[in-house]
């Protein structure tokens, strides 16, 4: 990472240069407020730097959720000249960003996202025809009716799972990586992910990193104010920004993927993924080139989105079972009752044991792994409750401070699936979709992930048992319980034991080995 390599001293002194002189800019650039209506509340801002240094920088989502407290459940901000709206409940993110979807479907725009070429990815792009071409897409591979074409890839890249965590258990965030890596390159590249020291892994790894990099908000702030970071060669402290490196990093991370897909349908195969699905006449873009590269960007944007966020909550879901020995208990039972012993559970199972995908959703409201979501931006005014929201607003929906709503969600620091459950067992309606964001720009690949999610727990308990760690004794030692921060947060690197759980009939183990030897 470009900024890791610098002196910190000197980092920090180029970040707080940059905050300030980027606050004087907007300062003096800024148009007078033309509305006589007024901002929501929040706390009163300093002159230039506004509200910035108020804002815990490891946990903002917690800092709002206290401003929401003093002035409730939209809070107006200033950061560096910015209009920033906070919202901290689910009824008033439902009610503007869903309801009002017209005005508040934006993204902001940095110079650094067209310098660098990241307008190819769906994230990043504003509201408009290019964007519902890329939602158009994604939607049609990702709907809740066509994810069934990856159930064979999940299945076995969950029996592969549980293969690598038997034999080398100690690396278990690895094996959770090659597993999420490995589900999304095979449904969007018909790749077959062997490991993550892959060739191909790697390249989309790094180019991956790279784009998070430079959309980071530091670094778009640093290359709005020095351009020339651009140029500066690779070989330099900084030169992870070189943009010449950057596009041919991201277009080997594109192209090479398909260059190896047309090797398969040269040879023949007739490989069911993403990249090989029709795109229907009425979907295109511009000329057959530009559809043909934007699809390219679609793909590798499923890739980029899909991966290290499968990685991250089943991080985290496999702290929730180290710490909760009950829930394994209880989707034992469930799978031994519906399932049997002689066979792994699979997706047709899923309708009758509704308590693993309570697990699924409890692990995203437990820890929220975009607890800010992604910023939204309006595209012109609006006026909410009779508050006024200028064109041009940051919207953060904190999603975090909602997965903490006390009535709806009790104790809600407790990983309990059943709060998702109706007194019958049946599941109930979803009410966790708001950590995947809102209105037109919800996160494509939710049902994807939470079928991905939901066979990797059921074949993970069909045949594991998940403890705490132990020290040479055998004595239990305590558990790591942190989490990390950033735009995603998930849990920090933990201990824990893995084994085969008693019980376990032959057939299975022979099935696991089968897909371990194919
Ligand atoms: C647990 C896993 C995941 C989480 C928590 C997650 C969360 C999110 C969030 C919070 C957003 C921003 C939504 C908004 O702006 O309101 C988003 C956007 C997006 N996600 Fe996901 N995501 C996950 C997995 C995936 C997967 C598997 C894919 C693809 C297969 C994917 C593709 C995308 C794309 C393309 C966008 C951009 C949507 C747009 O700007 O229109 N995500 N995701």
């Amino acid at each position: 990472m470009a900024l890791r390599d610098t002196n910190t001293g000197i980092a920090l002194a180029v970040v707080a240069g940059t905050l300030a002189l980027e606050a004087l800019r907007r300062y003096l650039s800024k148009p007078q407020k033309d509305s006589e209506l007024a901002h929501p509340p929040g706390p009163p801002p300093l002159p230039l730097v506004g509200n910035t240094f108020g804002i815990s920088l490891k946990e903002p989502w917690v800092t709002y959720e206290e401003w929401s407290k003093q002035y409730g459940d939209i809070v107006y901000t200033k950061i560096l000249g910015q209009d920033v709206v906070v919202i901290n409940s689910l009824e008033v993110a439902k009610d503007m960003i869903d309801r009002r979807s017209n005005i508040y479907s934006d993204r902001a725009q940095y110079q650094s996202y067209s310098a660098y070429g990241l307008l190819f990815d769906t994230l990043f792009l504003p509201y408009g025809d290019e964007w519902r071409f890329h939602r158009r897409i994604l939607h049609q591979v990702f709907r809740p009716d066509a994810i069934f074409a990856f159930e064979d890839i999940q299945k076995r890249k969950a029996m592969q799972l549980v293969q690598h965590l038997l034999s080398a258990p100690r690396e278990f965030i690895r094996h959770l990586h090659t597993f999420s890596a490995g589900v999304v390159l095979d449904a969007v590249y018909s790749y077959d992910v062997k490991n993550l020291e892959d060739p191909f892994v790697k390249h989309i790894k790094e180019a991956g990193d790279r784009v998070t990099l430079v959309c980071s908000p530091q670094t778009s702030l640093l290359l709005g104010l020095f351009p020339f970071v651009k140029y500066i060669p690779t070989w330099l402290p900084g030169g992870s920004l070189n943009v010449k490196d950057f596009h041919k990093c991201i277009k080997r991370a594109q192209d090479a993927p398909f260059v190896n897909l047309q090797r398969k349908l040269d040879a023949g195969e007739t490989p069911t993924c993403m990249a090989t699905m029709p795109i229907p006449s009425t979907t295109t873009y511009g000329d057959n080139e530009k559809t043909a590269e934007i699809f390219r960007g679609v793909c590798a944007t499923a890739f980029f989105g899909g991966t290290d966020t499968t990685a991250m909550t089943l991080t985290n879901l496999t702290l929730a079972l180290v710490l909760n020995p009950q829930v394994q208990e209880r989707v034992m039972r469930d799978i031994e009752a519906v399932v049997g012993s002689d066979r792994l559970p699979d997706l047709s199972d899923r309708s009758a044991l509704p308590y693993i995908d309570a697990i699924v959703r409890e692990v995203h409201r437990w820890r929220p792994l975009v607890p800010l979501g992604f910023p939204h931006y309006t595209s012109s005014d609006d006026v909410y409750n009779g508050y006024f929201i200028p064109k041009g607003t940051t919207i953060l929906a904190n999603s975090w401070a909602m997965s903490r709503n006390p009535s709806r969600y009790p104790n809600p620091s407790v990983f309990d699936p059943s709060r998702h459950l109706a007194a019958d067992g049946s599941l109930l309606p979803d009410e966790t979709n708001f950590l995947f964001g809102f209105g037109r720009r919800i996160c494509p690949g939710r049902h994807f992930v939470n079928a991905t999610l939901w066979i990797a727990v059921a074949t993970m308990l069909a045949v594991l048992r998940f403890g705490p760690p132990c020290d040479e004794h055998g004595n239990e030692k305590p558990v790591e319980q942190g989490n990390t921060f950033g735009v995603a947060s998930q849990a920090k690197p933990f201990e824990c034991t893995i084994q085969l759980r008693g019980g376990v009939d032959k057939k299975v183990i022979e099935l696991l080995r089968a897909e371990q030897n194919s």
